[in-house]
């Protein structure tokens, strides 16, 4: 059996994290978890006290704390052994990435460093379809028919923490959580830093660098998933 891949992807909000990882995923198969979508379907499915408190964490947008995350995505990722996997937005702090490590030794860590202007830019064009977490980019990937989910027909809104105030508080708040996370796997030696201003750009590099690295199932090196 071919060795088994694991990798997180991490970067500040708007750079790119959920966009890369479909194509990451898509291109050599690994299986991608997001921590947000995750804890969003918790919250959705399941009533019980980590559900509800879970919750109270993420409608103050504060970061749920490291024991009740890890509790909750330690046995998630279990259910993935015998898989490659990716993971975006956990770990994010340097709780969880000691925990993450305890269990697993990760292949490589991926961190987007995209301009502050560029992630600014961004976010003014960014609109979501709340009830699935769908995200459109009204110039870079923008839905079918305006204002509305490509798989759905419901409306897509812009949300209020993608202002450029709120944004730059959030980007200050992953710069200063991010660090020592950061730190961590520089000194293991798997961490890959890509930066620039474009997905397209950033993603042919990448996509050579983990070619290298492990087979492709789906090899197509400019592929972009549809969903
Ligand atoms: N690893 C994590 N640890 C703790 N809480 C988390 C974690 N990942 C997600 N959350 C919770 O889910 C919420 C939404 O996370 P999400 O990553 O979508 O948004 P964000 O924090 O604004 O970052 P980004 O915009 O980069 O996606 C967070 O505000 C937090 O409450
Ligand atoms: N204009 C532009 N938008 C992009 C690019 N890459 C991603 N986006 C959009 O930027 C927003 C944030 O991307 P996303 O992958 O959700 O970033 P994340 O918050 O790091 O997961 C989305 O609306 C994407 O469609 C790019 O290269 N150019």
């Amino acid at each position: 059996m071919a060795k088994l891949f694991r990798a997180v992807i991490m970067g500040p909000p708007g750079s790119g994290k959920g966009t890369i990882s479909k194509r990451i995923a898509h291109n050599f198969g690994l299986q991608y978890l997001s921590c947000a979508h995750f804890l969003q379907e918790l919250v959705a499915t399941n009533k019980t006290e980590a559900g509800v408190l879970v919750k109270s964490y993420i409608d103050k947008r504060m970061l749920v704390p490291d024991q009740v995350v890890t509790k909750l995505m330690l046995p998630r990722l279990e259910q993935l052994s015998g898989h490659s996997w990716l993971l975006e937005g956990f770990p994010r702090t340097l709780g969880q990435a000691q925990a993450l490590n305890e269990l697993y030794q990760l292949d490589m860590v991926i961190s987007l460093n995209v301009p502050f202007e560029t992630l600014r830019e961004r976010m003014s064009d960014k609109w979501i379809h709340p009830a699935s977490g769908r995200v459109y980019n009204m110039t870079f990937n923008p839905p079918r028919v305006k204002g509305k989910d490509d798989i759905t027909g419901e409306p897509l809104v812009q949300s209020e923490i993608d202002k450029p105030e709120a944004l730059m508080a959030r980007l200050r708040h992953y710069k200063d959580v991010a660090k020592p996370v950061l730190d961590l796997y520089k000194s293991q030696g798997i961490l890959h830093s890509f930066s620039g201003t474009d997905t397209d750009r950033i993603w042919p590099y990448m996509n050579s660098i983990l070619s290298a690295k492990l087979p492709t199932p789906n090899s197509e090196s400019h592929s972009t998933p549809t969903s």
